[in-house]
C-alpha cells in the first residue's frame, strides 16, 4: 500500500491516512514522503504499518549513523538530518499543547547541542551465547535481546568500558562465571569522561564484583566505583522492583561538575543524561530570577536548587528520594526536604508559605491534578515547569491555565537527539 506521510507524531512514527480515512502510523519516515508499507495486525485503536520502501524521499532524509538503527529500540530519528529532528519535535510539542485546549501559546524556542555522544549514562543487557558474554539493548518493540557493537549517542568512555567488560570476561573465567549471573550493567560518567561509576544488576547474591572491578581498572582507569544490586524480574515485563544493594567497590557516587558547581550523584540517583545541555537547562530555569523564597520541587540532587540560591534569599528543595540532597544542600538560605511534592504542598498551603518562584521537574507522569489544585492555592507569581513528557505536561498546564496562569515562555530543549523524546521548559505567570 502507498501512503503519503503527513506529519511526525509523538512516539517516533509518521502519520498517514488510508483511503477510508483511517489513521495509520509508520515508523522511520519523514513528513512529505511517499512510502510503500505493509499493514501490521491491528494492535490498539489505530493501524500500524511496516515501512517497505520510500518512493519519494524527503530532502531531510540521511543515512543513519548506527549499524543497529531500525532494529534497536533506542533511536527513532537517525534517518532525519538533525535540524529536521528538532523541527519535528517543535511541531509535536505545539500540537500536544493545542490538543489539550491551550489556545494562546508563546513561540517555541528550541535549544540544541551536538547530537551524538551526548549520553552520560548507558544501561546494557548482558547475555551469554556460545560461552561468550555479549552486551545489548532490547530489539525494537520487544523484550528480545539485541547484541550491539556500537552506540554512537553515548559518551565514548561508556562504550569503551562495555568493550573492556567483555574483554575481562573473555580473559578471566571467574569473572565470566560471576557475570553470567548478571542481567544488566549501567555506566555513568562525568561530563568530561574522567570518572565513571558502574552498577551491575544481578539475579543472585554472589560475591565477585571486586575482582571484576580490579581487572577492569587496568583498562578503564576512569572507573572509580561500582555496586551490585539484586534485580527482581516480575511478570512478562523486565521490571526492577526496588533493586537491593549488595556489594560495593570504590566510591559510592560521582562528583559531577556543571558550571563550576560540583553535584554529588550517588549510584542510582537521577541526573540529567545529556552532558552537553545541562548548563543550558540551568540557564533557562534559574538565570535572572530573584526574590525572597523559591521552591524547587522534584529537586533530584539539587541541580536547579543550587543555581537558584544565587538569586533567592531562601531556596527550599523537595525530593522524594532525598538522601544526596539532604547531605549536600545545606547552609544559610538552603533547606532540603525529603518528601513527596504532594505531601509538602498539603502542609505548605496550611502554613501559608508563599514563594515568588516554583520550579518543578517531575518524572514522566507529570505533577497531576492534586498538585495542580494545591498550586492554585499557593498562587506563586511564577512557575517554571520542566517536563520530559509533552502529553502529561499539556494536561497539567491546562489545569494551571484554568487556575489563572498564562504561558509566557515555551522552550524545547533537545536532551535526547536521535530519539522521539523531548524536554520542555514552560514559564507560567499570573
Ligand atoms: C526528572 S527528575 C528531576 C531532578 C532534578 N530536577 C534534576 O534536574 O536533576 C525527577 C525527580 O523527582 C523525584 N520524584 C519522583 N516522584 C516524586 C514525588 N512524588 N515527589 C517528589 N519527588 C519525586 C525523583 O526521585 C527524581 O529525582
Amino acid at each position: 500500500m502507498k501512503l503519503q506521510i503527513e506529519k511526525a507524531i509523538y512516539g517516533g512514527a509518521g502519520l498517514a491516512h488510508q483511503a477510508d480515512g483511517e489513521s495509520i502510523f509508520v515508523p522511520f519516515v519523514l513528513p512529505g514522503e511517499l512510502v510503500e508499507v505493509e499493514i501490521r495486525p491491528q494492535k490498539k485503536n489505530f493501524e500500524e504499518a511496516s515501512l517497505l520502501r520510500v518512493l519519494k524521499d524527503s530532502e531531510n532524509r540521511v543515512q543513519p549513523t548506527c549499524i543497529h538503527f531500525g532494529e534497536c529500540g533506542g533511536c527513532h530519528y537517525q534517518h532525519a538530518q538533525y535540524p529536521a529532528q528538532v523541527e519535528m519535535k517543535v511541531s509535536i510539542l505545539q500540537e500536544a499543547m493545542e490538543r489539550a485546549g491551550l489556545k494562546t501559546l508563546p513561540e517555541i524556542q528550541s535549544h540544541a547541542a551536538p547530537p551524538w555522544a551526548y549520553r552520560n549514562r548507558m544501561r546494557l543487557r548482558l547475555e551469554e551465547a556460545d560461552s561468550a558474554l555479549r552486551v545489548g539493548y532490547n530489539r525494537r518493540g520487544t523484550n528480545e535481546f539485541l547484541a550491539i557493537q556500537e552506540c554512537p549517542i553515548t559518551a565514548p568512555l561508556l562504550w569503551r568500558t562495555a568493550q573492556n567488560l567483555l574483554r575481562v570476561a573473555a580473559e578471566n573465567s571467574a569473572v565470566r562465571r560471576w557475570l553470567s549471573n548478571a542481567a544488566e550493567v549501567e555506566f555513568f560518567t562525568t561530563a568530561d569522561e574522567t570518572k565513571m561509576q558502574m552498577t551491575v544488576l544481578v539475579r543472585k547474591d554472589q560475591p565477585g564484583l571486586s575482582s571484576l572491578c580490579e581487572s577492569m581498572r587496568q583498562f578503564v582507569p576512569e572507573l572509580v566505583g561500582a555496586g551490585s544490586v539484586l534485580l527482581k524480574l516480575s511478570g512478562p515485563q523486565r521490571q526492577i522492583q526496588k533493586p537491593r544493594p549488595l556489594e560495593s567497590w570504590g566510591t559510592k557516587g560521582l562528583s559531577y561538575q556543571v558550571e563550576n558547581e560540583d553535584y554529588w550523584v550517588s549510584r542510582g540517583s537521577f541526573f540529567q543524561i545529556n552532558r552537553f545541555l545541562i548548563d543550558e537547562l540551568i540557564r533557562i530555569v534559574a538565570t535572572n530570577r530573584q526574590g525572597l523564597l523559591a521552591w524547587d520541587l522534584y529537586a533530584g540532587v539539587g541541580l536547579f536548587s543550587r543555581a537558584l540560591t544565587k538569586g533567592f534569599h531562601q531556596v527550599v528543595a523537595v525530593e522524594a528520594a532525598g538522601t544526596d540532597l539532604i547531605n549536600s544542600f545545606k547552609g544559610a538560605g538552603r533547606r532540603a526536604v525529603e518528601s513527596t511534592t504532594v505531601e509538602f504542598l498539603r502542609k505548605a498551603v496550611v502554613q501559608r508559605e508563599r514563594p515568588q518562584l516554583i520550579v518543578m521537574d517531575p518524572p514522566r507522569a507529570g505533577v497531576g491534578a492534586e498538585v495542580c489544585s494545591l498550586l492554585a492555592r499557593v498562587l506563586s507569581p511564577e512557575i517554571v515547569y520542566v517536563s520530559c513528557d509533552p502529553m502529561t505536561l499539556a494536561r497539567d498546564l491546562k489545569m494551571l491555565v484554568d487556575a489563572g496562569y498564562t504561558l509566557e515562555e515555551l522552550h524545547l530543549v533537545d536532551l535526547f537527539p536521535q530519539t522521539f523524546h523531548l524536554e520542555t521548559i514552560v514559564v507560567l505567570r499570573r
